[in-house]
């Protein structure tokens, strides 16, 4: 379970956080909606621990990650923007590493390449070197290493965009598959598509505030909307940033 309590950032004298509380529970997809700007990135930068939060308090089952990173970091998966791939190496050379790193290794750490890569539908670039990947192939990369070491949260920053027709429902289908499994999974999103199909609960923040949270039918029904896509622009109260 992830709970965040009037957690606030501040860029100089750009407030990326204002006040965001919420709680994502386990066993479930929680979406994080907001416009361009809002502060998901920073939100999910601080949850991980990356940042430092102004203000505020954060638990990672319980764990401050200010207070005990590594034992946080132990338990997460986070999909960054920034993927970080080695070009000069294969994908399944880029895990393996990765899956050392974790405390992984021999034909256990093999066995989990193959099952990602399986899971990820991803198979036709497991032994190629990553130079000249597609957006959607380095995508795969990077979810894969997400993955890898079976974490019990995952924090995914947009992790659909550049994503295939097939390779999002892929994706979807192993998202469903870690809900079942129980992990506490946090995806920041534009998508609605992806919210009304995926998540169980949606965080929509704005300007940096959590402006509500709810099931996709419970925001529906707040707003008396029964859209989830002009529900959400009732509760931002604008138009902006919102993919077609
Ligand atoms: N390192 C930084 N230095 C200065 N300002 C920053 C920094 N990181 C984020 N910001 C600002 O904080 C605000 C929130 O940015 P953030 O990237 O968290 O938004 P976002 O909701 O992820 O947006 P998007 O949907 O466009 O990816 C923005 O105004 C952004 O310019």
């Amino acid at each position: 379970m992830i709970e965040a309590h009037e957690v606030r950032k501040q860029f100089g004298q750009v407030k990326a956080l204002g006040g965001v509380s919420f709680t994502a529970r386990d066993g479930q997809i929680t979406a994080l909606l907001g416009p361009n700007g809002a502060g998901k990135t920073t939100l999910l930068r601080t949850l991980v621990g990356l940042l430092r939060r102004d203000h505020g308090t954060i638990a990672i089952d319980g764990i401050d990650p200010e207070r005990d990173p590594l034992a946080v970091r132990s338990n997460i998966g986070f999909l960054t923007d920034q993927f970080g791939l080695y070009e000069r190496l294969t994908t399944r050379e880029y895990l393996t590493y990765f899956g050392e790193l974790n405390g992984m290794d021999g034909s256990a750490l093999n066995q989990r390449i193959d099952e990602v890569s399986q899971l990820l539908a991803m198979d036709d670039i497991l032994e190629r070197r990553s130079k000249g990947f597609s957006q959607g192939q380095r995508i795969k990369v990077a979810l894969a290493r997400t993955l890898l070491h079976r974490p019990r949260h995952l924090l995914l920053d947009e992790p659909s965009r550049g994503l295939d027709v097939m390779s999002t429902r892929a994706l979807r289908d192993a998202l469903a598959s870690l809900r079942e499994q129980g992990c506490c999974v946090i995806m920041a999103t534009h998508v609605m598509q992806e919210v009304t199909h995926l998540a169980d609960d949606v965080i929509v923040i704005a300007k940096g505030y959590t402006v509500a949270q709810g099931s996709p039918s419970e925001l529906c029904q707040r707003t008396g909307i029964a859209n989830l896509e002009d529900a959400f622009v009732s509760l931002v109260g604008t138009g902006e940033g919102i993919a077609a």
